[in-house]
């Protein structure tokens, strides 16, 4: 068979957000693919992994050594990088070789821009629509202040523009405080200064990468005062940190904490996850529709779960952690990419000829412009097929109609408390539309508990006012 040359970029190890098992959960759609006999007949899709670490530098050598070093072998597609710093480095280069790309997991409203990224798709949706969900959940809390911690990085500071648009809507009031890990101050200053410009603040919208996530804890825990840790504070993360996120040796050992720490110090924050439906996912719900491979979800589900435990055995990464729902859209994202090959084969084109190009800039073949880069991604736009995450159909660039989900922050695993249902699906948010979402918690909190965040900011709010009145009274008094 002719080998269709696909580049994989993953986060299989970092500081950052990983997913090591993104290599197993493609081979299991690239052998349920082979299975199928109207699909790439003559073909075998190979893909080639590189391990972005979730940095943006690495992610761009990578691509750039592969491209360039593989002189006999033609990439057709490139798969990933997983983090959206590492993603959006390598999209707004691949399109001028002619590459589409698709992303399984950058969920940054970031890459979404389809000037900056004109042949970007991601088989996952945007972490934009977490913003009118955490914005419903402050309003349904009735707080009214809060304050957003961004990590400097386009991919966080995007989310934060449009969670600032959306609290300026429900006139929210806000405090937008920055964090850089580039080196420039030391992180533990950097720290105090925050903590004390935050003084008074119970509600933090956190938007980061573990590695920073783990490096603000570690320093809060350290302080005396310990005010905005989540015991006192209600954080309010983005929810796919995955399980045993706060263990990341390397960095624990820079600033000095222990893993016990950081998920005590971390405990009672809330994540708000972007997905389609993780039980649907784990064949939880009673969902027999067949899917595109044949199987339930179900079965994809233990099939997955088997193949993974074979390949850890010869692995060295570990297993003991929940499903990352990014899994599910990997093995989407290959055979969106697959369908989108056939497509542009039944178009005419020639992927035997095209296989034994050589990706070079500005070539009629592999240009930003070229007729078969438009063909793949008009090819992956189009799709509409019934695959492990649902109905699989873009909008733009990305997967339509997810819901949220709100996970805890429980002795460092993310563990499933409630949902926001009824998520816009235009982006442009207005008060109606953020109105019309419903979040519903469970009643099995293990540390984060509504009425006691609440209570607090009251009893803030009560002292803060006692405060001004006796600074008020004592005014008068001198005139
Ligand atoms: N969505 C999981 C990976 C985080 C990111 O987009 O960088």
């Amino acid at each position: 068979k002719q080998r269709l040359d696909v580049l994989g970029l993953y986060p299989r190890s970092g500081d950052g957000w990983t997913e090591p098992f993104v290599k197993y959960t493609a081979e299991l759609a690239l052998k349920h693919i082979s299975e199928n006999t109207n699909l790439l007949n003559d073909y075998q899709i190979v893909i080639d992994w590189k391990n972005t670490q979730c940095d943006g530098g690495i992610a761009l050598k990578q691509f750039i050594d592969a491209l360039g070093k593989n002189q006999n072998q033609t990439y057709l597609v490139v798969f990933g990088a997983g983090c959206s710093v590492a993603t959006s480095q390598v999209a707004v280069i691949s399109y001028r070789y002619g590459l589409v790309q698709i992303a399984f997991a950058s969920t940054a409203p970031n890459p979404g821009n389809n000037v900056l990224y004109p042949r970007f798709v991601r088989g996952v949706p945007s972490d934009l629509k977490a913003v009118p969900a955490r914005a419903r959940f402050i309003q349904q809390n009735n707080w009214k202040r809060v304050a957003i911690i961004n990590e400097q990085d386009p991919i966080f500071v995007s989310s934060s523009h449009y969670m600032e648009n959306v609290l300026d809507l429900l006139n929210v009031d806000y405090k937008v405080e920055d964090i850089t890990l580039d080196g420039t101050v030391p992180l533990e200053q950097q720290v105090s200064i925050l903590a004390n410009n935050l003084r008074g603040y119970r509600i933090i919208i956190a938007n980061m990468y573990e590695d920073a996530a783990i490096k603000l804890f570690c320093y809060l825990y350290k302080q005396k005062e310990k005010y905005l840790l989540p015991n006192i504070a209600t954080w309010l993360f983005l929810g796919w940190f995955t399980d045993q996120w706060h263990d990341k040796q390397g960095v624990l050992v820079e600033v000095g904490c222990t893993a016990e720490q950081i998920a005590t110090a971390s405990n009672g924050a809330l994540g708000f996850l972007v997905v389609h439906s993780k039980k649907h996912f784990m064949g939880q719900t009673n969902n027999n529709q067949v899917t595109i491979a044949n199987r339930t979800t179900a079965e994809l589900y233990q099939e997955y779960k088997e193949l993974i435990l074979e390949r850890i055995n010869n692995d060295t990464v570990r297993f003991d952690r929940e499903f990352d729902v990014h899994d599910a859209y990997v093995y989407d994202s290959i055979w969106t990419l697959a369908l989108a090959m056939q497509n542009a084969s039944d178009e005419g084109f020639n992927l035997t000829e095209i296989s034994q190009k050589q990706n070079l800039e500005d070539t009629n073949i592999f240009s930003k412009n070229s007729e078969f880069s438009s063909a793949v991604y008009n090819g992956m736009l189009y799709q509409n097929f019934i695959g492990w995450t649902g109905n699989v159909r873009f909008s733009g660039y990305e997967r339509l109609n997810p819901q949220v989900q709100i996970l805890e922050f429980v002795d460092g695993n993310l563990v499933y408390r409630g949902d926001c249902e009824n998520i816009p699906y235009f982006d442009d948010f207005t008060e109606d539309s953020i109105n019309s979402i419903m979040c519903s918690l469970d009643e099995t909190f293990t540390y984060w508990n509504k009425e006691t965040a609440t209570d607090e900011i009251n009893n803030m709010y009560t002292s803060e006012a006692i405060v001004a009145l006796g600074v008020l009274l004592s005014l008068c008094i001198f005139a």
